[in-house]
């Protein structure tokens, strides 16, 4: 934790602060619509924002409607959801977004895939299907092992057949009919935003697409286990939260 501190203190200014939301700041529930961030959480990201020198990002998988609903952050607050796909700023009337328009293309292609999903998970207990604007996603957290094989091999072939990018996170196959990724999304905001350094925490392996875009002057932090590109550890949200206090 104290190397990770050092290295907080050590960034050069402007700072973008990016931040995965579930598993990240919000511990995993069974239900998506459960998921809230630590209450410390909500109270440090507030001061972060509220520095002149730093801007704050949440960069989900989430749907940006879904994040916004559940992501207590201030105003001025950037929101990445849709691993890329969707943006938007929270502003005091609410979200400043740019709306995703789909071709026709890709359209029937997100309708077939919410069919097919919706077949393949028929008769798979504690297996289910979240719709996104630009995505499907099959949850397998419930389901036992057999099911959950069945569920995801099923979901990455029909991701290969119709899909422009598959994703398998933590009891997830998202398929997708935008190709977008954290890293595309997280280089682009640090463009436009002038930051000299960015901060990026994440839990998940789809996490690592943000970790992949970034360099030695920039604070890379997994939270949890599992291989990371990322150069920092810490257990948990609240230790995420403990250290990003050090910014205020
Ligand atoms: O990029 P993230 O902010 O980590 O979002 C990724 C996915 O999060 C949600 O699923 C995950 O969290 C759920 C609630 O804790 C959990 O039940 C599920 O197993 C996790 O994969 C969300 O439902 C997905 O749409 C997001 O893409």
């Amino acid at each position: 934790m104290s190397e990770l501190i050092t290295a907080i203190a050590a960034t050069a200014r402007p700072l973008l602060v990016a931040l995965d939301f579930d598993g990240t700041l919000a511990p995993l529930q069974d239900d998506p619509s459960a998921s809230r961030i630590i209450p410390a959480g909500v109270d440090v990201l507030a001061r972060v924002a509220a520095r002149p020198d730093v801007s704050l990002a949440l960069v989900s998988g989430r749907a940006l409607h879904d994040l916004h609903a559940l992501a207590e952050v201030p105003e001025g607050t950037f929101l990445i959801g849709s691993h890329g796909a969707e943006r938007a700023r929270v502003t005091r009337f609410g979200l400043d977004r740019d709306v995703v328009q789909l071709t026709d293309d890709e359209a029937d292609r997100l309708a077939s895939l919410g069919a097919r999903a919706a077949g393949l998970v028929r008769g798979k207990d504690g297996v289910w299907v979240e719709t996104k604007p630009t995505a499907v996603v099959v949850h397998t957290r419930l389901a036992q092992d057999e099911d959950r094989q069945e569920a995801e091999a099923a979901a990455l072939a029909l991701g290969a057949e119709l899909g422009s990018g598959v994703l398998h996170g933590k009891d997830v196959v998202e398929i997708s009919v935008l190709h977008a990724s954290k890293g595309e999304a997280l280089a682009a905001l640090r463009d436009e935003l002038g930051a000299r350094s960015v901060l990026f925490a994440g839990d998940d392996t789809t996490d690592e697409r943000a970790f992949e875009v970034l360099g030695d002057g920039d604070v890379t932090i997994k939270v949890g286990p599992g291989d990371s590109l990322a150069r920092h550890r810490v257990g948990s949200a609240d230790e995420l939260v403990e250290a990003l206090t050090t910014l205020v």
